[in-house]
């Protein structure tokens, strides 16, 4: 049992949007932000997913309140739609997690563009959407409120084989940084955390599709483990609360240390050869037709 770091009923009132809720870190962070009394709003494209993950909650939190919202964050209609409804249904929200994301690996000479644009539509256009349809009505009602966005390590290394995301990501923190200043006089705060490795199932299945075994990730890690669910719902707890009110326009690295010691990831990748990348390819796009189907 992990010491718990923040008091009983620290975000009791508080409401928090959280995209990409239903799986993963954003679930994590749902997870923490609700059992220190928060009203969530799980934002995600799959409706079985995201009630599935609120049913949880709910049965571990029974006075929890959770919502959700099956969008598909790339629809910038859908989006504004949603945002409103949550206003017109729960008098809106205090805080959003820009978590959504998508991502795989490719060399970047092999992606279509209908690749380059399912993951930059997802992780700089849908934020960019999300943000603004919050923030507006942040502004339009003299709300203040904070975001926090989940971006990675590679805003400082970038990052080979992964290129769409790489770009997208350095977008959203650079986002992150702009509106820090933009709208910092609104009294809404803009920060980010930028994970080193946290196993989830959407990412590992789509960026080390051939490779279980996380011995040498660890051993490479100068704390000497990977990150775990615990780090990163603490650490965007502690951006989120109201008290940190001059806490402004940061990414925080939450790594261990390491892009620090060893830079970017996927340099193995570069061993792989067409036959490699081609069996990579086939095992991801399984993964994402089963889960579509699941
Ligand atoms: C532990 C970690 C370790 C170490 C890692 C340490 C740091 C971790 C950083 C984590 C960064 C993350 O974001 S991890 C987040 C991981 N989670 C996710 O990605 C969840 C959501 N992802 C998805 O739904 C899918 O993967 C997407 C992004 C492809 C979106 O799905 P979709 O909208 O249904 O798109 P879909 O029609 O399938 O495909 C669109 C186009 O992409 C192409 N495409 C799809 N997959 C591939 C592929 N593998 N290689 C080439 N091209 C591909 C398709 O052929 C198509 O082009 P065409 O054939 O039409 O031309
Ligand atoms: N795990 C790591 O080691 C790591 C490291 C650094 C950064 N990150 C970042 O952490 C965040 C969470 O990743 P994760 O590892 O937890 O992976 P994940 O479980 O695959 O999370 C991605 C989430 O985004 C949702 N999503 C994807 N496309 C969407 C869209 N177009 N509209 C709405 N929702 C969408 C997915 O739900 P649906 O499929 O139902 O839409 C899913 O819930 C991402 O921003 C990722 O880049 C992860």
């Amino acid at each position: 049992m992990q010491n718990q770091i923040f008091s009983d009923n620290l975000f009791q009132g508080q409401r928090v949007l959280v995209t990409g809720g239903g799986t993963g870190l954003g679930l994590a962070m749902a997870e923490k932000l609700v059992s220190l009394g928060a009203q969530v709003h799980l934002c995600g494209r799959r409706q079985h997913v995201l009630e599935k993950a609120a049913a949880n909650l709910q049965a571990s939190f029974p006075d929890s309140r959770v919502f959700v919202h099956s969008v598909d964050i790339r629809n910038s209609d859908k989006v504004d739609q949603m945002v409103q409804q949550i206003w017109d249904e729960h008098g809106g929200v205090d805080a959003l997690i820009n978590n959504a994301a998508g991502n795989f690996i490719c060399p970047t000479e092999d992606i279509s563009i209908n690749g380059f644009k399912a993951i930059t539509e997802t992780v700089l256009n849908g934020t960019f959407y999300v943000t603004q349809a919050v923030g507006k009505r942040w502004i339009a009602t003299q709300h203040p409120g904070s975001v926090v966005s989940i971006v990675v390590t590679w805003v400082w290394t970038g990052s080979p084989f992964v290129v769409p995301s790489a770009m997208s990501k350095s977008a959203v923190d650079t986002m992150t940084k702009s509106l820090a200043i933009e709208w910092g006089r609104h009294g809404i705060r803009f920060n980010a955390i930028a994970p080193g490795v946290i196993p989830t199932e959407g990412a590992s299945a789509r960026l080390r599709p051939t490779e279980s075994n996380t011995d040498a990730l660890v051993s490479q890690n100068p704390m000497q483990r990977l990150g775990q669910f615990s780090d990163i719902a603490n650490l965007a707890t502690f951006l989120l609360c109201p008290e940190n009110s001059w806490l402004n326009g940061q990414t925080i690295a939450l790594d261990g240390g390491d892009w620090l010691a060893n830079g970017a990831y996927f340099k193995q990748y570069f061993e792989w050869d067409k036959n490699d990348w081609q069996v990579a390819r086939e095992r991801i796009q399984a993964r994402t037709a089963s889960v579509a189907q699941s």
